[in-house]
């Protein structure tokens, strides 16, 4: 491999010759050997090539960068953005807490490609953009690396999270409503009790969703707050004045997304509590979403020996030695997926709990796990949807067996014969093995007759509507 040298106020450091990033980037490769290759997300990097941008628009509309190095700097944050540049950031997400490091792989980048675009050859001649005093002018990691998160977190969590549940819980909606009039007896503490819809049931699982998306929307205006303009430690040192607003602009402007400057730049460097915030809806749509999975397996479950009550699409072989297995993969994959958001919650609430004075230096674990959980709950809701809910069919036959079979249709004769005589009914039918309406008339309490008309499963689901 060739080499170029680049220097940092520590010395020389070689390069390899065809990268574009500096000499702080290459200690941080040497120094962080730690989970390599590259780990930092992209979506981080695109956060900064947002910020950068906005920030060189701001200090030239505020009178301290040049027009010339203003589109500079604009020109390789749309490349970055276009995805041109995303092998020049090799760092991992196990380096400093403040995300240092990854901050100067941007700025170092920045440079580097502008002395290109500029036409010279990187390493010759005086420098176009210095990363420092050009590229990081009126920041510090300290305010752009929580920036570059908010505004990566903030993305995800619109593009794909909130997008995939909308879609599930669409599914699960028209779901419910095509099987409002599907009679099943229903369960509680895994045990028979009264009858209740297919549709009822599943409207459960829509409104759990309907939720988490409230959630989730709630938090979004924290998470809209920026950070940028604080610098150092929130005091906004070495900005010009009104910077923190006009850079705030000029991010919403080009995210097209209402990101605006923190109320308190001393809480948006020193907590993470926004991440927290949406964080933890994000756990509760897991939770959400791990109980729908788990019922529509076990209501999927046989198909000879198990609940068999819905009939779930048979998208692959399930077994490499049981011929003609089919397995409840999709609620399989979902729960995983919950599993991993909730674990992940966990490291940003530990995370999240590490604000010493006037920084938090947990932030790249808490960006990374976050991104984590937004990807994959918006990526497992739109599988579970297309995979899983949308083909979902009531299996009639075994609903309406179940459902005649269950001695809990007797609640229905409590206001009829109390409830001492129902359940001397029921057990009577357990023990020996007969039905309620045998039972009933037996013992004495109903007649035949009133026992057809007062036991209907489909009367004993209306008392909501
Ligand atoms: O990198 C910076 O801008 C600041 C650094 O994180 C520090 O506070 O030491």
């Amino acid at each position: 491999m060739t080499y170029r040298i680049e220097k940092d106020t520590m010395g020389e450091v070689k390069v390899p010759a065809d990268k574009l990033w500096g000499a702080q980037t290459e200690r941080s490769r040497n120094n962080f050997k730690i989970g390599a290759p590259a780990s930092m997300p992209i979506e981080i990097i695109y956060g900064f090539a947002y910020l950068k941008k906005g920030a060189a628009y701001a200090n030239h509309e505020l009178g301290v960068l040049s027009q010339e190095k203003r589109d500079l700097i604009a020109r390789v944050c749309d490349e970055i953005l276009e995805g041109k540049l995303d092998e020049q950031f090799p760092l991992v997400i196990w380096q400093t807490g403040s995300g240092t490091q990854s901050n100067m792989n941007v700025n170092e980048v920045i440079a580097n490609r502008a002395h290109q675009l500029a036409g010279k050859k990187i390493g010759e001649g005086e420098k176009t953009l210095q990363p420092n005093d050009d590229v990081n002018k009126s920041q510090s990691s300290n305010d752009t690396f929580p920036t570059g998160m908010h505004i990566a977190c903030y993305k995800k969590v619109v593009e794909v999270t909130l997008a995939g549940l909308r879609q599930l819980h669409k599914a699960l909606a028209a779901k419910s409503e095509e099987m409002k009039d599907v009679v099943k007896i229903g369960r509680t503490h895994l045990m028979d009790a009264t009858p209740l819809t297919l549709g009822q049931e599943f409207s459960g699982y829509a409104a759990q969703v309907e939720h988490g998306i409230k959630a989730i929307e709630n938090t979004l205006p924290h998470l809209a707050e920026l950070a940028l303009g604080g610098t150092a430690v929130g005091t906004g040192l070495n900005t010009p004045k009104n910077y923190d607003v006009v850079v705030a602009k000029h991010i919403a402007e080009f995210t097209g997304l209402p990101f605006v400057t923190a109320k308190n730049k001393f809480e948006a460097l020193a907590a993470h509590d926004a991440i927290v915030e949406t964080h933890g809806a994000l756990k509760q749509v897991a939770v959400s979403l791990n109980k729908i999975a788990n019922d529509i397996r076990l209501l999927a479950s046989g198909p000879r020996s198990g609940i068999g009550e819905i009939i779930i699409p048979a998208n692959e072989p399930g077994s490499s030695i049981m011929p003609g297995k089919v397995n409840p993969t999709q609620c399989e994959a979902l729960t995983m997926v919950c599993a991993q958001v909730v674990g992940n919650d966990v490291a940003i609430a530990v995370g999240g709990m590490q604000g010493h004075f006037e920084l938090n230096v947990f932030k790249p674990v808490m960006a990374a796990n976050f991104l984590q959980s937004a990807q994959l709950l918006g990526d497992a809701a739109v599988s579970f949807d297309i995979h899983c809910v949308s083909g979902i069919e009531p299996n009639k036959p075994r609903i309406k067996e179940l459902v005649n079979n269950s001695l809990m249709l007797v609640t229905a004769l409590n206001p009829k014969i109390g409830y001492y005589k129902a359940a001397e009914i029921a057990n009577a039918a357990h023990k020996n093995g007969t039905t309620l309406k045998e039972e009933a008339v037996r013992l004495g309490y109903v007649s035949a007759e009133d026992f057809d008309k007062w036991v209907r499963p489909e009367d004993m689901t209306k008392s909501l509507d």
